[in-house]
């Protein structure tokens, strides 16, 4: 058997993609849908309260294309937490507007393929930390997509030794480096959560960025013979200004 990687594994996370039955939202008064949007912001606020106490991170975006119109991305500490959002939300007025077209759950995740020697506990590390715990950057631009390992014949990323990974994750990381302050990256694990193995999103202000950033990483091996690749997602921020701006009929 291969050597396992070791994972450190940081906030649960849940990607929630809905429609919007927009004519059933034109088709009520202006008074009710401000209503509506009322408690849906203080619901954000709720939120955004738990983000500047550090105790999780959120993000909401407006999907381009038509697999889903909005996602949420949120990050807490507990998987019992993020259903309890997803429960509280069902129970707006305004999920009654919205069709749950897609989710993910994950965990946030680091793997130890690049990981130097260091003494003590990664998880008292402040730099390690700010990866498993990260506050969401409001970049512009999202794009998620879920992604596998293969597992076929020759090419069995499962049956690899540790340095044969680690000298591919090494390459793969070069690549993702040369991206340095255009695109952020978080990858969360999902072995024994959801459909695929790991969830892929990627935050930046210039959105050709993913394209450049994915098609160059095709390239790679790591990623040319090993990954497989679900439904991408891509999307513009909502801020609140912007999500007022947005369900404005
Ligand atoms: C901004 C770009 C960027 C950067 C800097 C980066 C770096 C790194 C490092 C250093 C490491 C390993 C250690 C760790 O930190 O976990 C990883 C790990 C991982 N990555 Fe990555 N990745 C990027 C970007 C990046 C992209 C675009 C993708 C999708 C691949 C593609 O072809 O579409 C990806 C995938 C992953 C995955 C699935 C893992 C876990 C693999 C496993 O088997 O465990 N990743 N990644």
């Amino acid at each position: 058997m291969s050597e396992a990687a070791i994972t450190l594994d940081g906030w649960y996370c849940l990607h929630d993609f809905r429609t919007i039955n927009w004519p059933a939202w034109k088709s009520i008064s202006t008074e009710e849908r401000e209503q509506i949007l009322a408690e849906f912001h203080a619901m954000i606020e709720k939120w955004e309260q738990t983000e500047a106490k550090e105790q999780g991170s959120h993000v909401i975006y407006s999907i381009v294309g038509q697999k889903a119109d909005i996602m949420f991305m949120l990050l807490r500490p507990t998987m019992q937490e993020l259903n309890e959002i997803e429960n509280a939300f069902n129970k707006t007025r305004l999920a009654e507007f919205t069709i749950p077209t897609y989710s993910y759950v994950s965990v946030v995740e680091l793997s130890n393929y690049m990981a130097g020697e260091s003494d003590g506990d990664p998880y008292e590390n402040p730099h390690v930390r700010s990866r498993l715990y990260p506050t969401l950057p409001k970049a512009a631009h999202v794009c998620f997509y879920p992604m596998d390992k293969r597992r076929q014949g020759e090419d069995n990323w499962y049956m690899l030794s540790m340095d044969d990974r680690r000298s591919l994750m090494r390459s793969h990381g070069m690549i993702g480096r040369s991206y340095a302050g255009k695109v952020k990256q978080i990858i969360t694990g999902s072995v024994g959560f959801d459909d695929w193995e790991w969830g892929v999103t990627l935050f930046a202000d210039d959105v050709l960025q993913f394209k450049k950033l994915v098609y160059e990483m095709r390239f790679d091996e790591v990623s040319a013979r090993y990954g497989e690749f679900g439904s991408f997602y891509v999307g513009n921020i909502l801020d609140p200004t912007g999500l007022s701006r947005y369900f404005h009929a």
